[in-house]
């Protein structure tokens, strides 16, 4: 049913709000955010449109003006596509395509998508699936039937295209019917997991496009998918990796983002098993994104919801050789000093003692400081080893010794 088509770019626009709980430059990285998920699906962002708002329309979203001229913008360009920021009601999704005529998606519909389109095993599409009839279910009745333009594309990858006429009760089966099939692979995969021995696990997590992938192949050598793109990583991959000769697990894990569709989280959940089974996380952030911090907090909400974070913990700082911060001129007297305009050394002083010493920055593709990386994950391991089995402790020496 998700069958995979070749990228074609389709014109889009995308639309957000500026709220009370959202100001302007939190809606602006919620967009640029929108905008880099709306290219990895194989749309062109035209135009961007914002407003003010106390909250949102319940009837159409946005106000009644801004439509007009977003209606007026979306014909004279051919826009194929509108994308809205926040999870659209089944009701305001009908009400807007009926004034704009064209696909009406949102963030959720939109990362259900991208995980459609990149889903490889059929553990993945499985997955994927239940979630976009979940999604699908209550946005049943009526839906599409006003659109007489092309179909195919974002968004409608999947369930919405074939399932048009079915009722409710066919997808509640399917739901069922999924569910089902995902317990079985489940087991399987449990069974799988205790079968790879005593070895310590450690999960590579973090939001999506840090680096966790290319950390991967820098330090087990594998060849993983690793692009410029969100959710480059679906399934989980599993390695030996061997320090020194302390052999130990290594886990890619799906990238997590803000906002993440609760569909998703839910139909994920088996996935990030390995991550509530591993020993060890490596939390790998991409310190040369603006919003770096954010990343940080959604990837402990993330960890939170499905009870991660009472395990050892080692922060790694990627992407260091990209990092540069905001310069302010000397005769510049306004402008304060912020985080943004933090040196490296500045930043790493604020980190370090923030989460005492289990810390590294690195750079996965130049290579950076990887020495120090192996020593820090190589102590981390060791020590779980050595309180798993005392009786072998000769066998690992600290790490100088070791080298
Ligand atoms: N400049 C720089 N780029 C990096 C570094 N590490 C990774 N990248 C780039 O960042 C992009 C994303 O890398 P991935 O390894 O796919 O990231 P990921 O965390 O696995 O992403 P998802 O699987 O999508 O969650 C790629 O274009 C990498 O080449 C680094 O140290 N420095
Ligand atoms: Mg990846």
């Amino acid at each position: 049913m998700l069958e995979k088509l070749e990228i074609q770019y389709e014109k889009a626009i995308l639309i957000g709000l500026v709220t009370q709980q959202q100001n302007e430059d939190k809606a602006k990285e919620y967009l640029d955010e929108l905008e880099f998920l709306a290219f990895t699906a194989g749309a062109e962002v035209t135009k961007r449109f914002l407003q003010k708002m106390e909250k949102p329309n319940p009837k159409t979203f946005i106000g009644s003006g801004k439509m007009e001229e977003v209606r007026q913008f979306v014909e004279e360009h051919e826009i194929g596509t509108a994308i809205f920021d926040d999870e659209l009601s089944p009701a305001q999704q009908k009400n807007i395509e009926k004034i704009l005529k064209c696909k009406i998606i949102d963030r959720t519909n939109l990362i259900l998508d991208i995980f459609a389109q990149r889903a490889q095993t059929s553990y993945a599409r499985t997955q994927v699936e239940l979630a976009q009839y979940e999604y699908l279910l209550p946005r049943l009745a009526g839906m599409w039937t006003h659109l007489e333009r092309q179909r195919g594309g974002i968004g409608m990858r999947g369930p919405g295209e074939t399932e048009i006429e079915t009722d409710r009760r066919i997808v509640r089966d399917r739901i069922a019917l999924l569910k089902e099939k995902l317990k079985t692979i489940d087991k399987q995969m449990a069974v799988q997991r205790s079968n790879r021995g005593a070895l310590v696990r450690v999960a590579l997590v973090g939001y999506t496009n840090v680096g966790k992938s290319t950390l991967m192949n820098t330090i087990s050598k594998s060849k993983v998918f690793a692009e410029n793109k969100l959710f480059a990583t679906l399934d989980t991959t599993v390695r030996k990796v061997v320090i020194g000769n302390l052999p130990f697990l290594l886990t890619d894990t799906v990238g997590f983002i803000r906002k993440l569709p609760t569909q998703l989280v839910e139909s994920f959940k088996s996935t990030l098993d390995e991550v509530r089974e591993a020993d060890l996380l490596l939390h790998v952030v991409d310190i040369s994104h603006p919003q770096f911090e954010d990343h940080i907090n959604s990837v402990h909400q993330t960890l939170d919801e499905i009870e991660g974070r009472d395990k050892p913990i080692l922060m790694v700082f990627n992407k260091i050789d990209n990092y540069t911060p905001e310069t302010i001129d000397e005769d510049d007297l306004v402008t304060e000093k912020t985080k943004s305009h933090y040196t490296l050394d500045e930043l790493k002083n604020t980190w370090m003692s923030k989460v005492n010493g289990d810390v590294v920055f690195i750079s996965a593709t130049e290579k950076l400081n990887m020495e120090e990386f192996r020593k820090k994950v190589y102590e981390m391991v060791r020590e779980i080893h050595v309180q798993r089995f005392p009786y072998n402790n000769f066998l690992y020496p600290d790490f100088s010794e070791e080298m």
